[in-house]
């Protein structure tokens, strides 16, 4: 007689332990790494790829596909330094290939033998709650003292009639095309829309991007518009306050229809790419078991990252955060403050950097100028441009300019950066906001020449430029001067 299936089925098995993450991105493999090292029992649930979004198919792609870009713009443009630009040719499978290898090189650190080693439980299975302090994943059931939520965030599907039947591509499918794409549509002129514009521009696409409201629309319009311009100069046609009405056609021949003001027009490509922003993982995770809320976009944490079950913390793009992956990882060093140290420690999104990585970067943090002006009033706002600067000149890298934001007084509120290096140049920004510093610090270091940093100076110094319409101070220097 055949066997009931249910007693087929394998028995659960139950597992205790001090930490159980759901999901090994950012976030998760940073806490389950601290955890771990702290003597705690760790269980670290992955239903998919280790490494999540930033190691698969974001960050690190991007970045590896934007720096293969950047040489063949190099060679396009090298005659101001007296050496003959020439097209490159470009192999693109040959580019995947070096993402490939690249991803290959970085991917042990995130590797389930890796975690394994450092006494981590690894499984690799869905996870989802089944009351309070129980998430089954496969085969296992889990109660932890301490559930943490890293589950990140996908691509959202915007709702355009007739997508659902073309091919398109999103950022967890681009990074396998190994052809060129002679013309592809983009919608979303974000930071992921302009990054991969700008390297499949230099890599030998036309690039149309189109976005329903501004490009760049979060950030700085002065620094933003900076880079637009930038990026159209190098031929990406950025269309902004379009609406797309429908989508069709197959591979390789992609029509889209457009709405701008009273007029239509159809733009006609070889691919899509949708870049319109990211929803949170939270779907299909059994929050309602949990006694986890959620707002529309993510779930709902406090300062400290604690969800409305005190036992459940959440990190990273499943919450409402701004989506980076060192904003995920500074989330998991508070999630350990907090509950292994009862430190009151909460996320510092206010000094977490945002960087667009296009040739020239922007980058940001802090309050920027609307932000800072309605939260303080009066501002000082001090800019410094980057053609000022000798290093900037000797490497034909002149384009850009840096804005800092302080208080009345020279507390510094807020720094943005549009031009070369500005990745590696916002960081001591991001210090001196954590610190509190006034500007005065910013002008008592030493910056060696020639360097780029010096335009961080620089932009600091001019904060005394406001100091001569000070009648008060103008007094006290005019008495000093006959002093002297
Ligand atoms: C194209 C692109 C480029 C980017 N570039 C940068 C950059 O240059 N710098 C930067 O700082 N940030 C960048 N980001 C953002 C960055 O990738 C994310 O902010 C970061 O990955 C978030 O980390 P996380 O741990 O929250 O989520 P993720 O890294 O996405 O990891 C979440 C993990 O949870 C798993 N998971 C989900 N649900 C479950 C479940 N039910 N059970 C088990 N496992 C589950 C997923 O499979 C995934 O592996 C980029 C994003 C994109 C899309
Ligand atoms: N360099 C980095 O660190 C990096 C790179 C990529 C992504 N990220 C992270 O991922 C987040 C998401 O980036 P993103 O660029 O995918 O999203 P985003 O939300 O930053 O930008 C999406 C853009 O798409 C537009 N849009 C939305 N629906 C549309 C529609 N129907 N038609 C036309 N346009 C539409 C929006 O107006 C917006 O400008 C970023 O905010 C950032 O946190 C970081």
């Amino acid at each position: 007689m055949p066997k009931d299936t249910a007693d087929e089925a394998p028995q659960s098995q139950n597992i205790e332990t001090d930490f159980c993450i759901i999901g090994a991105g950012a976030g998760g493999l940073a806490l389950a790494s601290a955890a771990a090292a702290f003597g705690q029992r760790v269980v670290l649930i992955e239903k998919h790829k280790m490494g999540g979004d930033s190691l698969n198919y974001g960050g690190v792609q991007s970045k590896a596909l934007l720096a293969a870009a950047k040489r063949a713009y190099a060679m396009r443009t090298a005659s101001p330094f007296g050496i003959r630009g020439v097209e490159p040719l470009i192999d693109h499978a040959a580019v995947n290939h070096y993402i490939d290898d690249v991803t290959a090189k970085i991917s042990p650190n995130f590797s389930i033998e890796r975690f394994t080693g450092l006494g981590i439980r690894v499984i690799s299975a869905a996870a989802k709650f089944v009351d309070r302090s129980t998430v089954v994943a496969g085969d296992y059931r889990i109660t932890a003292r301490r559930i943490v939520i890293a589950t990140g965030s996908s691509p959202i599907i915007p709702p355009i009639p007739g997508l659902a039947d073309v091919p398109y591509f999103t950022n967890e499918t681009i990074f396998d095309n190994t052809g060129l794409i002679p013309h592809l549509l983009i919608i979303g002129a974000g930071t992921t829309g302009l990054e991969l514009a700008q390297a499949y521009r230099r890599l030998g696409s036309r690039v149309t991007v189109l976005d329903n409201a501004h490009a760049l629309g979060a950030e700085d319009p002065e620094l933003a518009g900076a880079l637009i311009t930038r990026l159209s100069d190098e031929g990406i046609v950025i269309r902004e306050g379009v609406q797309i009405k429908r989508v069709s056609g197959t591979a390789g021949k992609i029509v889209v229809e457009l709405q701008t003001n009273a007029a239509s027009e159809t733009i006609e490509g070889t691919a899509i790419l949708l870049a319109a922003g990211r929803k949170a993982n939270i779907a299909d995770l059994g929050l309602d078991a949990a006694g986890v809320k959620v707002t529309q976009t993510a779930i709902k944490v406090n300062a400290g990252l604690r969800t409305a079950n005190s036992h459940v913390f959440a990190i990273g793009d499943a919450t409402g955060a701004p989506r980076y992956a060192h904003v995920a990882g500074e989330h998991a060093e508070t999630v350990l403050r907090r509950s292994l140290f009862r430190l009151p420690a909460r996320a510092k999104a206010r000094i977490a950097p945002r960087v667009v990585f296009t040739d020239p970067e922007l980058a940001t943090v802090g309050l920027n100028e609307t932000e800072a002006r309605a939260k303080y009033g009066r501002i000082n706002v001090l800019r410094w441009p980057y053609h000022e600067n000798d290093r900037a000149q000797l490497e034909h890298a002149t384009d850009g300019h840096i804005k800092v934001i302080t208080s009345k007084h020279g507390k510094i509120l807020g720094a943005g950066i549009v031009g070369a290096e500005a990745s590696e140049l916002i960081q001591m920004w991001s210090l001196a906001i954590s610190q509190g510093l006034n500007i005065k610090a910013m002008t008592e270091w030493i910056s060696p020449y020639p360097t780029l940093s010096e335009i961080n100076k620089k932009a600091a110094f001019r904060y005394f430029a406001t100091v001569p319409s000070n009648p008060f101070l103008r007094k006290v220097i005019a008495l000093l001067a006959k002093l002297g």
